[in-house]
C-alpha cells in the first residue's frame, strides 16, 4: 500500500525541493501568525507552483474565519484544506461546501478514548489527522515536535484514512510505521534546524529512513 507523505511547515524554494525530491505526495503550508512556520498566502501560492503535478498543497488553518480562508483559497490555491483548530462538524461542512476542496480534519490526542472525537466528523471530513496534544504553555496547535503513544491507533477502523502527525523524525519513523500502520504520515520540526528552518539534508535522511522501515517491512 502506498504511504502518503506531507512535508508541513515549508518556506523555501530549497525546502519544497528537497520535499519534492523525496517523494512528498503532500506539501503544507502554515497560515498560523504565531509559527514561526508563518508564510504568507501570496508566498504560498509562489511556492506551490513547483509542486503541481507531483504533490498536493494544503493549506493549515487554525479556527480561520472565511474572509481569511477566501484570502488563502484565492492566492496559494490550495488542492486541500486541514483544519487544525477547534471547528464543529457544522464549520467543517460549511467550509467543504463553500469551497468545494477536501478537508482534513485534526484531532489532537493522547489516549484511544481521545479517537472517540472523530465520531461526529465521519462522513464530514475527507481525512483525518492525529497529531499529539500541545505541551502546556505552547502558544501552537501544532509543530511542537511532541509525539503520543502511536498504538492507541490500533483500534481504529482498518479502512480509516488519517495521517499520523506529531513529533516524528528519521530516528522514530520506523517505530511509528510498526507502531500504527498508517496510510499516511505528516512531519515539520523533525526536519528543522531551528524552529521554522527547515533543513534539506534532514528531509532527505527522513525520506531515507521511511523507505529503510517499508523495506524491513517488506522483507
Ligand atoms: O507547524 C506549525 O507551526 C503549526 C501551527 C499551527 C497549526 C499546525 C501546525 N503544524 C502542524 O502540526 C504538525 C506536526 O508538527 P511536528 O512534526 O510535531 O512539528 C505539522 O506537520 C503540521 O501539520
Amino acid at each position: 500500500m502506498a504511504l502518503d507523505i506531507k512535508i508541513c511547515g515549508l518556506k523555501t524554494d530549497e525546502a519544497m525541493a528537497a520535499a519534492l525530491a523525496g517523494g512528498a505526495s503532500h506539501v503544507g503550508f502554515i497560515f498560523f501568525a504565531k509559527s514561526p512556520r508563518y508564510v504568507e498566502p501570496a508566498e504560498a501560492g509562489r511556492l506551490r507552483q513547483a509542486a503541481i503535478g507531483k504533490a498536493r498543497a494544503v493549506a493549515v488553518t487554525v479556527d480561520a474565519d472565511d474572509a481569511f480562508l477566501d484570502e488563502i483559497v484565492v492566492k496559494m490555491r490550495p488542492d486541500m484544506l486541514q483544519l487544525h483548530g477547534s471547528e464543529t462538524p457544522e464549520r467543517v461542512a460549511e467550509v467543504k461546501a463553500r469551497y468545494g476542496l477536501p478537508v482534513m480534519k485534526v484531532f489532537s490526542v493522547s489516549e484511544a478514548a481521545d479517537l472517540d472525537r472523530i465520531k461526529p466528523f465521519i462522513g464530514i471530513a475527507d481525512r483525518f489527522m492525529f497529531d499529539a496534544k500541545p505541551p502546556k504553555g505552547s502558544q501552537l496547535p501544532g509543530g511542537n515536535g511532541v509525539a503520543f503513544d502511536w498504538r492507541i491507533l490500533a483500534g481504529l477502523d482498518a479502512g480509516l484514512d488519517y495521517m499520523l502527525s506529531g513529533g516524528l523524525n528519521a530516528a522514530n519513523i520506523g517505530d511509528a510505521l510498526r507502531s500504527a500502520n498508517p496510510p499516511a504520515i505528516d512531519i515539520s520540526s523533525g526536519v528543522e534546524s531551528a524552529p521554522g528552518v527547515k533543513d534539506p539534508a534532514l528531509i532527505e535522511q527522513f525520506f531515507r529512513a521511511v523507505r529503510a522501515a517499508r523495506d524491513d517491512r517488506a522483507a
